[in-house]
């Protein structure tokens, strides 16, 4: 009989270990001994400290915890140092231990790792990326999609989306999937300049066209040449530099500023507009005949508001960056962080999620980001949104919960993956929330 308990001991996949009342290890089973990289033989009669080496154990020990309450521990996460230094992520569960009369003689921990999960994470998010962009939002899948077969064509493609939702990252996958990939890709922010300087900037100039013109100056048609000009809010240009514009997406030439004969070009069109173009033509500020000439091939980003699934993945991909960048090593957000990330309605799109997790990478010295790191202008958003209605960070952690079962049509695995937790903690928060029926 001891020896079959020993066995199914040993079997679990999950490290156990027991510990008597003065904290030394009385049993430590075979998956333990993976885990933490220290042999049973090694760990047996030592301060678990020592051995389970968390860094919880001083401030949050998890037996402590239960022996204090009376009441079993479950998935608390933590870090673990490993034999050989590595740091890795563990949920543990802890419980009293009582000899047969019921008196108590020590405390059971079981563990997990959860560096697969992370890695699974990691691996769920790299699955969802398409040239450096990430999401998993069908319209966007749709979109890289179409993308990748229009590439191959030399067709103009215009993109709309408010700002930050991508759209020069997008006009650089254009060109990277596109014949003209080694070539350069030239972006020109249209809305940027005044009129008499685009036009210089665009076509160029030769010696002597004006008073300061010393040289002769290429524009960036003639810089873009073999590659693709990506002509940013193409919807602020006036009537006259239209027409212009008109003509070289018409036949490809182009005169520059003093030049006495036409310039070609052989440059990939791409252009975008934070406003819709259309209506742009119906209140005619923008021609119609060039409306037509660059809606060949149209892509609508949507705004992260309308993708909220997006954001946990997108926190994933900035958290794994910015880590390879500043060699900080942040394991994700905590739940509260994460719920307020998803109330949040980012009028600067994703840019606005980038530069949040840029600060709070500069602001953290934890391995999670907690609410303290987010922007300031982020939280009072949120707590004026429900100033009317004061609540606490559980109502918030509980309404985000509730929406996104909702969102999910009460699928769990796919809520959990959204709001960036395990599916055990769900389902014991919608428990704790007492929102089972809700959905
Ligand atoms: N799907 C995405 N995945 C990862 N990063 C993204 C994604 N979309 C945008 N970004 C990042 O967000 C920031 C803003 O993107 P981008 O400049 O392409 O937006 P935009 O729509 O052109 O903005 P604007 O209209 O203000 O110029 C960039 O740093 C970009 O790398």
């Amino acid at each position: 009989m001891e020896q079959s308990c020993h066995d199914i001991f040993d079997s679990i996949e999950e490290g156990v270990f027991t510990v008597d009342l003065n904290w030394r290890i009385t049993s430590f089973n075979r998956a333990a001994e993976k885990i933490t990289g220290v042999s049973g033989k090694e760990a047996m009669g030592q301060p678990c400290g020592q051995v389970f080496n968390t860094n919880i154990c001083q401030s949050d020990c998890a037996i402590r915890k239960a022996l204090e309450t009376n009441q079993p521990v479950f998935n608390l996460p933590a870090y673990m140092t490993r034999s050989d230094s590595t740091r890795i992520p563990v949920a543990l569960n802890a419980t009293i231990l009582r000899d047969h009369k019921g008196r108590m003689i020590g405390g059971v921990e079981t563990f997990r790792d959860l560096s697969s999960l992370s890695k699974l994470r990691k691996s769920f998010y790299r699955h969802h990326v398409f040239e450096n962009m990430v999401s998993k939002d069908q319209k966007m899948l749709e979109i890289f999609s179409t993308l990748k077969q229009i590439a191959d064509s030399d067709c103009i493609v215009l993109i709309e989306g408010a700002t930050g939702t991508g759209k020069e990252l997008l006009a650089k996958a254009v060109h990277n999937n596109s014949p003209k990939k080694n070539g350069p890709f030239v972006p020109v922010n249209c809305g940027a300049l005044p009129d008499t300087l685009i036009e210089s900037e665009l076509f160029g100039y030769k010696a002597g066209a004006f008073t300061d013109a010393k040289s002769d100056k290429p524009g960036r048609f003639e810089r873009a040449q073999n590659g693709t000009i990506f002509l940013d809010e193409i919807g602020d240009i006036s009537h006259a530099l239209q027409v212009r514009l008109l003509r070289v997406l018409e036949d490809g030439s182009y005169e520059p500023l003093g030049a006495v004969q036409s310039a070609r070009t052989n440059a990939r069109v791409v252009v975008a507009s934070h406003r819709s173009l259309d209506k742009l033509v119906e209140e005619r500020k923008f021609r119609e005949d060039l409306y037509f000439r660059v809606n060949v091939i149209k892509f609508s980003l949507p705004k992260l508001v309308n993708r909220k699934e997006d954001i946990p993945l997108l926190v994933d991909y900035f958290i794994d960056r910015f880590g390879q960048k500043t060699k900080k090593k942040i394991m994700g957000l905590t739940h509260e962080a994460m719920a307020a990330l998803m109330l949040y309605d980012w009028p600067g799109n994703i840019r606005e999620l980038e530069h949040a997790i840029e600060h709070a990478f500069l602001l953290c010295k934890e391995e999670r980001i907690g609410l303290r790191h987010l922007p300031d202008k982020l939280l009072t958003e949120i707590n004026a949104a429900f100033a009317n209605n004061p609540r606490t960070l559980k109502d918030i952690e509980k309404n985000a919960i509730l929406n996104a079962l909702r969102r999910n049509n009460g699928k769990k695995l796919v809520t959990a993956r959204e709001l960036g937790i395990n599916k055990n903690t769900l389902r014991r928060k919608i428990v704790g929330y007492g929102i089972e029926g809700s959905v």
